[in-house]
């Protein structure tokens, strides 16, 4: 039904499945004597952080923050908004954040700003997808999936009009269904 919607899979569900697992090992080596606090950025980390944190053998604890720049556009506002904040003190904490997708770099630079005021301990970036051409701010991810070209990508908790996240995959949609 969505498949009809797909232009072409960037990424598929194996792909996917063998990157976590990785990711998981390597956070868990990195973390095993911490008590890392995963922090989730709705809507689309929501599976990322789901299968990630399974593959996580340490005492992590999680907690989710909603903000959003997009709405239901494909060009960020710029301006990022605290939909719902943390239910968790960071204060000394060692930070994981958990994003679906890095793209100008403005979402994840507001919130590694917030929480260096909140006075974490350390904050370490997470990321399923970087798209480097999009950038316009300073930022790196610790950990990084996939790279993704210059391209609106969907699926896997990535939208688009609040639509296809559900996709097990990565990919890009008909030219037809984009209205821009
Ligand atoms: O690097 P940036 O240009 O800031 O873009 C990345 C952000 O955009 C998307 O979120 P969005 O605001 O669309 O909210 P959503 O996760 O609910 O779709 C994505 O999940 C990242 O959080
Ligand atoms: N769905 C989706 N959301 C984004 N937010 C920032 N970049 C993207 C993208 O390529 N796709
Ligand atoms: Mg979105």
């Amino acid at each position: 039904m969505l498949e009809k919607d797909i232009q072409e899979v960037l990424i598929t569900e194996e792909e996917i499945r063998a990157k976590v697992k990785e990711l998981g090992a390597t956070l868990t080596e990195d973390y095993k004597d911490k008590y890392p606090l995963a922090i989730g950025i709705l809507k689309g980390a929501i599976p990322f952080m789901g299968d990630l944190m399974k593959e996580i053998d340490a005492y992590l604890e999680i907690d989710f923050m909603d903000v959003s720049s997009y709405g239901n556009a494909t060009v960020s506002s710029g301006e990022v908004k605290i939909v719902k904040d943390l239910n968790t003190n960071v204060e000394g904490r060692d930070i994981l954040i958990i994003e679906d997708i890095i793209d100008s770099g403005k979402t994840l630079k507001y919130l590694v700003d917030l929480f260096k005021y909140r006075q974490a301990n350390s904050i370490q970036i997470v990321t399923l997808l970087d798209k480097p051409t999009g950038r316009k701010v300073d930022l790196k991810a610790d950990y990084v999936g996939f790279d993704v070209p210059d391209a609106f990508v969907v699926g896997y908790g990535l939208d688009y009009a609040e639509k296809y996240r559900n996709l097990p995959y990565i990919g890009v949609l008909k030219k037809e269904i984009y209205s821009f």
